[in-house]
């Protein structure tokens, strides 16, 4: 793709921030909208809040261009539900086209996979995350609110025939909700080369009692894991924050995404981009700042450039969640997770 000409002038130096991080993976947030209602994101399902409009594909293009000239080699596409956008194949498609970006993914509550994962896959999306966050399908009724089990694991099937990379399944630990069902999801992995990641569950403007009744530690997890054989696998460097464990007998492996845990943020290597075209430097705290007046046009991309770079000297270094503050993110459906 030919440059803009004053991109000669620009800090084309990858993205980094004052504590050495780097950051090469960007989630991409395309839309606030959900059908679900899982209790620990949109109890009360999404509620429109005016007119919204979302970043539309010009904006998108723009966006990842940019991105992928300072060192984004990585895009997860996420939401709300993301697949609930029309254009979304456009969306993989123009993620897929960008010649800096080698990794398109997505994650998905995987109620349209069944149908589409195909049709993904030929546009070029190569990972696929799906939240699963029970195997027991009147559980999953319970924590989703919607009836759509038998749906969404017949959606990962077409996922796992359609040959993509990798396929992650995500289940978010819930006391006195999903804390029996560890047995299953190992039985289901004993023969189904996924992998499967439980996330602790982090605090948001839902509040502390919901918090406090649900939270469970992804620590007792991984002594157990542990103790039974599972081995720790290093990370690779476009790997997320989980810690991933493989055990011989098994053709799945596990992952603990534990945000309270020591140092977890020592390796973040991600930014984000909402909907509506706010960079958010961390998934919690900050209120985003606004990029969308220069997705307008190819022309803007130094001055995106320079903005992108002008912002990471703010970026901080952990999130402040063991204190209870969870900042201006309402829910994680607002910025994609
Ligand atoms: N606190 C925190 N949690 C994160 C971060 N990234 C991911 N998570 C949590 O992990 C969940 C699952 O993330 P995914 O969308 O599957 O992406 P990922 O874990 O980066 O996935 P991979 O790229 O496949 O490793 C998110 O919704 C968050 O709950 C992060 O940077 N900070
Ligand atoms: C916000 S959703 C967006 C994508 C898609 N709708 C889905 O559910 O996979 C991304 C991820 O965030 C996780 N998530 C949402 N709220 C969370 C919370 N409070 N704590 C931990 N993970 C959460 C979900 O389980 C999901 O795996
Ligand atoms: S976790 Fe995903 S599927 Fe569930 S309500 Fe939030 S955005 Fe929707
Ligand atoms: S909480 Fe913020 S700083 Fe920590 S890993 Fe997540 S995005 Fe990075």
């Amino acid at each position: 793709m030919r440059l803009p000409p004053t991109l000669g002038k620009v800090n084309m130096s990858q993205l980094q921030d004052s504590f050495g991080r780097r950051f090469h993976y960007l989630r991409m947030s395309v839309t606030d909208v959900c059908n679900f209602k899982c209790t620990y994101c949109l109890p009360d399902g999404y509620k429109p809040d005016g007119k919204p409009k979302f970043l539309a594909l010009n904006e998108i293009e723009n966006l990842v261009a940019a991105f992928g000239e300072v060192g984004t080699q990585k895009i997860r596409i996420t939401g709300g539900e993301p697949t609930l956008r029309k254009d979304f194949t456009d969306i993989v498609r123009i993620v897929a086209d960008n010649d800096n970006i080698n990794t398109v993914a997505m994650t998905t509550n995987g109620y349209r996979l069944e149908k589409h994962a195909k049709e993904w896959y030929d546009a070029g999306l190569r990972r696929i995350n799906v939240s699963v966050d029970s195997l027991d399908p009147k559980m999953f009724y319970q924590i989703t609110g919607e009836n759509k089990f038998d749906e969404v694991m017949r959606g990962i099937d077409a996922a796992l025939d359609a040959g993509f990379e990798r396929i992650k399944i995500n289940a978010v630990l819930l006391k006195g909700l999903n804390d029996k069902d560890l047995p299953r999801f190992l039985h289901w992995i004993k023969s189904t080369p996924i992998d499967l990641r439980f996330i602790e569950l982090m605090e948001t403007g839902l509040g502390h009692d919901y918090f406090n009744a649900h939270h469970l530690a992804g620590l007792d997890i991984k002594l157990k894991l542990e103790s039974e054989g599972w081995l720790y696998d290093l990370p690779s460097v476009d790997d997320g924050p989980a810690q991933n464990f493989s055990h011989p007998d098994y053709q799945g492996r596990i992952g603990l995404i534990m945000p309270y845990a020591k140092n977890f943020c020592a390796s973040c290597n991600r930014l984000r981009v909402s909907a509506k075209g706010k960079l958010h430097l961390c998934l919690f705290t900050e209120n985003g700042l606004d990029l969308r007046d220069l997705l307008q046009h190819e022309s803007q991309r130094a001055e995106l450039i320079e903005r992108l770079h002008s912002q990471l000297a703010q970026k901080e270094e952990t999130h402040y969640l063991h204190q209870g503050i969870t900042g201006v993110t309402k829910h994680l459906a607002s910025i994609g997770g």
